[in-house]
């Protein structure tokens, strides 16, 4: 099976086997994803959801197969990251900057301005905003990731349990936040367990079971 370039793909890998120490994580992955297409990625613990998005943020690189990702070979970190943000399960804070340089540092990583201040008011953390990544409750730090993928906008963003250590009115941010993402054409894979609020933002739905994709 080769790699097809129509329509355009945000994300395409085939035959992908990925070892992580002795144990074989993912068994022949083959995925077409075409830019804008929300994909909510189930499967139990452990079966290897946050490895696969590590895989399409280029963080870790395939065994054996190939993929590519905005038409780049995934083992080209450098261009994948440049269209990638992961928004990972433990938020991926640095925990001495405070909320608004957490923000204002992955902005100016990408080269990008925004409304920082506008950002962290949209979830809640205006009163918060000097405080460090390293004394945010869980749920705060979540709200802060939130924030950041919504504010960087990648073209492909992967998002590991968005839904965990939230309150209900986290959830919906979370639902509203990332809707905004796909409405303006961002393609999503929402890692979780909580396949009714994934849905609604990002209906395909995949599950990952014995290493293997399938459609649900
Ligand atoms: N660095 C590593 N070295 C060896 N094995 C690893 C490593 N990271 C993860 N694993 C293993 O890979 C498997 C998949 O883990 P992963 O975190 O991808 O699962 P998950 O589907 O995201 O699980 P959960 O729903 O619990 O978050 C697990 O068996 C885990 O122990």
């Amino acid at each position: 099976m080769s790699l097809s370039a129509s329509p355009p793909y945000a994300l395409q890998l085939r035959d992908v086997w990925l070892r992580l120490g002795r144990e074989v994580i993912l068994r022949g992955v083959t995925l077409d994803v075409p830019v804008g297409e929300g994909v909510t990625l189930l499967g139990e613990n452990g079966a290897g959801k946050t490895t696969l998005l590590r895989l399409l943020a280029s963080g870790l690189r395939p065994t054996r197969g190939e993929g590519r990702v905005m038409n780049f070979d995934l083992r080209d970190s450098r261009a994948v990251r440049d269209f990638v943000h992961l928004m990972p399960v433990d938020a991926g804070l640095y925990p001495d900057l405070t909320c608004t340089e957490n923000l204002e540092f992955a902005l100016r990583m990408h080269g990008q301005t925004g409304d920082v201040h506008g950002a962290l008011r949209r979830v809640g953390l205006e009163k918060v905003s000097g405080r460090r990544g390293r004394f945010l409750s869980a749920g705060m730090r979540k709200r802060l990731a939130l924030s950041r993928a919504h504010l960087l906008r990648r073209p492909v963003t992967l998002v590991d349990e968005p839904f965990a250590n939230l309150d209900d009115a986290g959830r919906a941010l979370v639902q509203e936040l990332l809707g905004e993402l796909r409405h303006i054409g961002v393609t999503l894979v929402i890692a979780a367990h909580e396949p009714a609020l994934a849905r609604q933002i990002a209906p395909r739905t995949l599950v990952l079971g014995s290493g293997q994709l399938v459609e649900a």
